[in-house]
This record gives structure tokens, sequence and C-alpha cells, in this order.
């Protein structure tokens, strides 16, 4: 490899096509979703064929681009209720709609596909080099035709070193307004003329953050986040869901820096997508006590904040730890991300004291 040569190309490019060909497997799927083709896993969050099909047609892009290296993939789902006698109507569906987006010459068998899904139960660790994907974050926005993304990560020691996020329902430009923004998630039906391809972003660590459409073949523009603090008509961000984020305290936090816009709520790590290319300028995830965040849930989204210039922390202002293995351990209260740093400090801040107010 030449001494000039960025680093990470080839994975770049593999994880680019992954996340690409994913996306098109669950903008298919989303509009024409059939009640037989999602559960509710036992933690009572939603899973769908497109979940399954987008791990294995990543899980299957990723070992056809490095076939000499034992795949490392930390991967949100698993494929042990299809494996079940119960499972083999939805693993038949699956396989079609992951030999349907490859267009193999020879098809892949449904105990293939399992076998696909199954790759992403790495445990992951400081050592050595682990992917990491969330196949569909924001399920329950897919389902109820919301937001939702395709995050995949590379995490190398604590970090992550690059990230693509595939957001199929997301406009390529503002207006970025909760109507605008549920209006035309909903309006990307397969029977009406989408008004663009959705977003793909990427970072690698060290050489920016980028932006092009879903469609394939373009040319991706370099993004940034906000620069200038940002006063009462910043754009602040939250979960779409209230049970996934304690909206009460993320609003005080968001007033408490001179926010005065009601929260943009939103599904999936498209809020870092916003966030990354200056639509937003907070973003504020804080679960309910107890809850252990998941490293797919942010490592995409993460890389893409930092290299557009934002800041991502936990609520103490701590980084983020990808290396733990498969959770966020040792976060503490949440996750605040924004732009510019000195609003993110600034959010650290109103956290500690809000915390202070209310032990
Ligand atoms: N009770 C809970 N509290 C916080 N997060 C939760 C949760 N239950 C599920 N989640 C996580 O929240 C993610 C979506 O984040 P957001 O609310 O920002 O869109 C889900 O990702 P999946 O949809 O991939 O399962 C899931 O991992
Ligand atoms: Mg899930
Ligand atoms: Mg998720
Ligand atoms: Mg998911």
């Amino acid at each position: 490899m030449p001494a000039t040569m960025p680093a990470l190309q080839e994975e770049l490019k593999a994880a680019r096509q992954a996340v690409t060909l994913a996306s098109r497997l669950c903008r298919s799927v989303q509009m024409t979703l059939g009640s037989a083709e999602h559960q509710d896993k036992p933690d009572d969050s939603p899973v769908t064929v497109a979940d399954y099909g987008a791990q294995a047609v990543v899980a299957w892009t990723l070992k056809e681009a490095f076939p000499g290296t034992p795949l490392s993939l930390i991967a949100e789902e698993d494929a042990d209720d299809l494996r079940l006698p119960s499972g083999a109507a939805m693993l038949d569906r699956i396989t079609a709609l992951v030999n349907e987006t490859l267009g193999l010459a020879r098809q892949l068998a449904p105990a293939q596909v399992a076998d696909l899904i199954d790759a992403g139960g790495s445990p992951g660790g400081r050592t050595g080099r682990h992917w990491v994907l969330d196949p569909i974050d924001g399920t329950r926005g897919f389902v109820g035709r919301r937001q939702y993304a395709v995050c995949l990560g590379l995490i190398e020691g604590e970090e992550v070193t690059l990230g693509v996020l595939g957001c199929p329902n997301l406009p390529q430009a503002a207006p970025v307004g909760q109507a605008s923004l549920d209006a035309e998630a909903a309006g990307r039906d397969a029977r009406l003329a989408p008004r663009d391809s959705g977003c793909l972003f990427h970072a690698v660590k060290g050489q920016g953050a980028w932006v092009c459409g879903l469609a394939g073949g373009e040319v991706p523009a370099r993004i940034s986040a906000q620069t200038d603090p940002e006063g009462s008509a910043a754009v602040y961000m939250t979960s779409w869901e209230s049970r996934h984020s304690n909206h009460d305290l993320t609003d005080r936090l968001a007033a408490a820096v001179g926010v005065s816009r009601p929260a943009l709520k939103l599904d999936s790590q498209a809020k870092y997508g916003l966030l990354a290319r200056g639509d937003a300028s907070i973003f504020l995830r804080m679960p309910a006590p107890g809850y252990k965040e998941k490293v797919w849930d942010h490592a995409a989204g993460a890389v893409l904040v930092t290299e557009a210039g934002g800041c991502i922390s936990d609520c103490h202002g701590r980084p983020l730890d990808f290396g733990a293995g498969r959770f966020l351990e040792g976060l503490q209260g949440g996750i605040i991300a924004a732009a510019p740093p000195t609003l993110h400090a600034a959010l650290v801040r109103a956290y500690t004291e809000a915390a202070a107010v209310d032990a």
C-alpha cells in the first residue's frame, strides 16, 4: 500500500456497499410489512424480517470483501427463533429477501442465511478489530413508517474508527421540522415517487464526515456540524419513544442552555446524521436508570458526529467506551451529543446541576 493511501479505504468501500444493499432490502420491506413479518422479542422490542435480512446481507458482504480474515461482528440480532420449527416460514421469507437483494447466481439456502445472521455473535473487546452492526436501528420507527437507520461501524481498541449510516427515510436536504420529517418518512411509499433516495453518511477517524444519496454511485460531499453557539433557535433532538429517553429531563436540560423550540423527536441514529450535517445541534438520550446501552446503537453515529466537529459523551462528559464488549459499560446517565463543543460542555454542566437539584 502506498504511504499516501488514507487508512481503512477497503473497509470503507465494503461498509458503504453493505449498508447500501441492506438499506435497499429495508426500503423494499417497509411499506409492505405484514403482521407475520414482525414479532416481539423477550424484552418487548420488535424485530422484523428486514432486521434479520439486513444483518445477513451485511455479514455476507463483509465476508466476501475480506475472505482471508475471520469476521468479528457484534450485531444485534440472532437466529435462535428462526431455527425453531415455528420460525421456518419467517426464515424462508428472509432468505427470499436476501437472495433478491444480493442477486447471486447461486442462491443461499435458509440454513446459510441463519448462519450469516449468527455471524453477528462476537463478544467484541479491546484487542483486534470488531465490526459493529445495528441492522435496523429504530425498528419501532421502521414498523411505524417513520425514521430508521442501518448502522455499521468498526471498533479498534476503545474507539470507533469508521462508521456508515444508511437513512432511507431521511431527506437529503432540510427542512427538518417534525411535521416535514414525519410526512416525508410516511410518504416514502413504494407506490409514490420518493423525493430522493435517502442518505448514506460515512466517517473515518481523521478523514472527516461525508454524505451522499443512497441510490448508489453518488459522490459524497463533506459535512460539518454547527460551529456557532446556538441560542433559542437551536434544534434539539431526542428519541421518538418516551420509553427510550426521559423527555421531561431532556427538555429541562435543553431549556437550561437556552433552547426554546420543542424537541425534534425521531427514531434511530438518523439523529446523529442530522447533528453531523448541521441541521440540529443537540441530541440527548437519557434512558431509565439501569438500562444498559448497546454498542451498536451508537458506534457509527459517534464517529460521524466527532468527525463532523461535534462532541459525544456520557452525561458526565466522559468518553463512550466501545471496547468493553456488546454494551457501553460504565456509561452514566445517558448520552449527550452536541455541536459546537462549547454547547456540549454547557449541557454537561446543566446535567450536573440538574442531578444536584434532584439528589
Ligand atoms: N427501554 C429502553 N430504553 C432505552 N432504549 C431502548 C429501550 N428499549 C429499546 N431501546 C433501544 O433504543 C433503540 C432506538 O433508539 P431511539 O429511541 O433513539 O430511536 C433501539 O434500537 P433498535 O430499534 O435497534 O432495537 C433499542 O436498542
Ligand atoms: Mg432492536
Ligand atoms: Mg438500535
Ligand atoms: Mg436494531
